[in-house]
């Protein structure tokens, strides 16, 4: 299709999303492969030089896994959250705060944009406690589990985002956050975009991951399911359709509408433009998640 073509068709969500704020959340997942890491931080640049203001949250998992492992160390996850012990914080920063961040925020530089990378200590921006242990069931059995230093938000304080985005930098977040005492805390990556998305009041949160969003059945592509409400995503929840990293999703998914945000889009970061075929088409790409 001739580009002058895709723009007319597109106007209508340009016109529907110029000056707006979105949260676009990069699964480590996504970012595996270092071509679609690129074509994603590309096309996150193209959004701001279209005229929105997109903030970047991303994970790490599959690269923390892999430090864990040169360590010696074996990850456990549980609900989808890693269970974070002092060797295992040092790991996760190390990783988040000093592989990823700067390549993603040099990517964005590498691409034309301006990028400034931000944990939760630079201006008391995500200020967390630490997650209560609680009782799962595990192999048909309740264990009570510790999750070490992983945190959750207490409060986001957006100030610095505020100046950033309006002096046009493109944030990239690592998902750290610090208590009072100075306590570095491990928040899962989709649930600290989540918590961002509604203190900043962003128009959409879009997830990146490796799937094509949430199915019935991971392994089936077809069966996606385009549109979920609320009460539906509980459902998948109670009923075990959604595991693992999907689960902190979904949770965060349906904390994010109920905080008054219109959409959440969970899709294929490994689908080339992706992103911006859900922003700006009518045929979404991934799941879209909405009130009802
Ligand atoms: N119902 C489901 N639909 C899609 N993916 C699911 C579902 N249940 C579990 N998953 C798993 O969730 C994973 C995505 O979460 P995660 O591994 O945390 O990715 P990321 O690093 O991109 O955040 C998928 O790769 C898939 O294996
Ligand atoms: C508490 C917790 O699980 N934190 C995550 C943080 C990174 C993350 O969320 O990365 P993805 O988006 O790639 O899954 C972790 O340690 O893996």
């Amino acid at each position: 299709m001739e580009a002058g073509e895709s723009f007319a068709d597109a106007l209508p969500w340009l016109k529907k999303y110029s000056g707006a704020v979105i949260v676009v959340k990069v699964g480590g997942h996504a970012m595996v492969d270092p071509e679609a890491r690129s074509g994603i931080i590309k096309d996150i640049v193209t959004l701001k030089f279209l005229g929105l203001k997109p903030v970047i949250v991303h994970g790490g998992g599959p690269e923390i896994d892999a430090m864990m492992k040169r360590m010696g160390k074996t990850p456990q996850f549980v609900s989808g959250l890693r269970v974070t012990d002092d060797e295992t914080l040092e790991i996760v920063r190390m990783v988040l705060v000093g592989n990823v961040n700067t390549d993603i925020v040099s990517l964005i530089a590498r691409h034309g944009g301006k990028g400034v990378g931000i944990i939760g200590n630079d201006g008391n921006f995500i200020v967390a406690r630490k997650k209560a242990p609680e009782k799962v069931v595990m192999n048909g059995k309740e264990v009570d589990i510790d999750y070490g230093w992983v945190g959750e938000t207490e409060s986001i304080n957006p100030g610095i985002l505020s100046l950033l985005l309006e002096n046009g930098y493109i944030p990239a977040i690592a998902p750290i956050g610090y208590d009072a005492a100075g306590n570095c805390f491990n928040l899962n990556a989709d649930t600290a975009a989540g918590d961002i998305a509604v203190a900043i009041g962003a128009t959409s949160l879009v997830s990146l991951t490796d799937v094509d969003g949430v199915m019935m059945d991971p392994k089936k592509k077809e069966t996606l399911i385009p549109q979920l409400s609320v009460a539906q995503c509980y459902e998948l929840i109670n009923k075990g359709v959604v595991s693992r990293g999907m689960i902190p999703k979904i949770l965060s998914s349906i904390s994010v509408i109920k905080g008054g945000i219109k959409s959440v889009h969970i899709i294929n970061g490994n689908l080339p433009h992706a992103l911006l075929q859900e922003l700006f088409t009518d045929k979404g790409v991934g799941t879209c998640i909405t009130l009802d």
